[in-house]
């Protein structure tokens, strides 16, 4: 299932964080969402994800507004693992990967058999098995993150929305999180008893309060959407240029895939600070600065010398990794350009300029 994030802006106390946004994930599409720190990804993505409503613009979800639809049809459609989680709370892990689980059962809330499976499995997919019984606030931060991961995919969404997942994972570990999402979205989607059972619930509409301000309702029982969709979809993935230095090129097997009548994998939207991470396991990158979408195409157009000089601040060099041949970036300091001289004048006036008078000293 495609999600688009169509023309969104961001409004909070009178200031512009995310500036008439375009980003178009097509389904089993792997998109990275890149930029430097404060520039608006987190603000983006928790608008596709529902937990801050846009002031413009319009999420969708398989081509429906995500925003005009009840909470649990939402939640069952896509999942988000938040940068910043509210699950800080005294639960068991397995209890924790279960909340996952919630927007397919019914009301009274009681898990299947086939929930139990799903979240025994999503554990084992991060090889957090062994957790299962701990405490949640007992674990490293690393080990947190990999249970979040896993209720993120216990709740099986048809999309992922993923705030940098790999905050807090040791290298291999960050290896192998991008892996399994890859491996999710080259993985055909065909639901499951557990999904269409879920579909014949009827909506209850179980939402938290919204926050005052500019937070919705997102999923049953938990602050970040849980999802899930049972149908299959059979995108287009089109990703449009948005600048000059942008590329149509990244049109990808999920296309050729959906052409096909295959169903396609999980669609992936995440935010990753690592470049390289993200030049290796992404199909196309955004690109944000100050709000606003600067370039978007294959990792490889995207991120050029220029782009990472300007946007970045830094002096990057390209080589090929020796045995795969991906490209990788070499970083350096980019020097800052020295001050601004201060004028004669300016030297004269701060010379004649009256100080204040010393503090007394005892
Ligand atoms: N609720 C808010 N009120 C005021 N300013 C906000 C609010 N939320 C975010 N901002 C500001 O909006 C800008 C974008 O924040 P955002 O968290 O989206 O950036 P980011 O790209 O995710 O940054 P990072 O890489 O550091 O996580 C920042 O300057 C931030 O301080």
């Amino acid at each position: 299932m495609r999600i688009d994030i169509e023309n969104l802006s961001v409004d909070i106390a009178g200031a512009r964080l995310v500036a008439d946004a375009t980003v178009r994930v097509g389904s089993g599409q792997v998109v990275g969402l890149v930029g430097p720190n404060g520039s608006g990804k987190s603000t983006l993505l928790r608008c596709a994800y529902r937990a801050l409503r846009p002031s413009a613009g319009a999420v969708l979800l398989g081509g429906d507004d995500l925003h005009a639809m009840s909470p649990r049809e939402g939640a069952r459609r896509l999942a988000a693992l938040p940068q910043e989680s509210s699950s800080e709370f005294d639960f068991t892990v397995s209890e924790v990967v279960a909340m996952g689980r919630m927007p397919h059962q019914s009301a009274t809330g009681r898990a299947s058999d086939g929930d139990a499976r799903a979240c025994a499995a999503a554990l084992a997919r991060v090889s957090a098995g062994h957790l299962a019984g701990r405490g949640f606030l007992t674990l490293s931060g690393g080990e947190k993150q990999r249970v979040l991961i896993a209720r993120a995919l216990a709740q099986q969404p048809r999309i992922l929305i993923l705030d940098e997942p790999t905050n807090h994972l040791d290298i291999a570990q960050q290896l192998e999180v991008l892996a399994l999402l890859r491996a999710d979205a080259e993985t055909p989607h065909h639901g499951n008893a557990a999904t269409d059972a879920a579909a014949q619930v009827a909506a209850t509409g179980a939402t938290e309060p919204a926050a005052p301000g500019a937070t919705e309702p997102t999923a049953i029982g938990a602050t970040e959407a849980a999802a899930m969709g049972a149908t299959r979809a059979a995108a287009t993935g089109a990703t449009k240029a948005t600048g000059s230095r942008t590329t149509e090129a990244a049109e990808t097997a999920a296309t050729e895939a959906a052409a096909a009548g295959a169903p396609a994998g999980l669609t992936v939207l995440t935010a990753l600070h690592d470049l390289n991470l993200a030049a290796l396991h992404c199909d196309l990158l955004y690109v944000i600065a100050h709000g606003r979408i600067a370039a978007s195409g294959a990792p490889h157009d995207v991120l050029t010398p220029e782009l990472l000089a300007d946007i970045f601040q830094v002096r990057a060099h390209r080589v090929r990794h020796p045995e795969s041949g991906a490209l990788q970036l070499l970083f350096d300091r980019l020097p800052r350009p020295p001050a601004p001289r201060a004028s004669p004048n300016a030297a004269r006036l701060a010379s004649t300029t009256p100080t204040a008078p010393a503090a007394p000293t005892h």
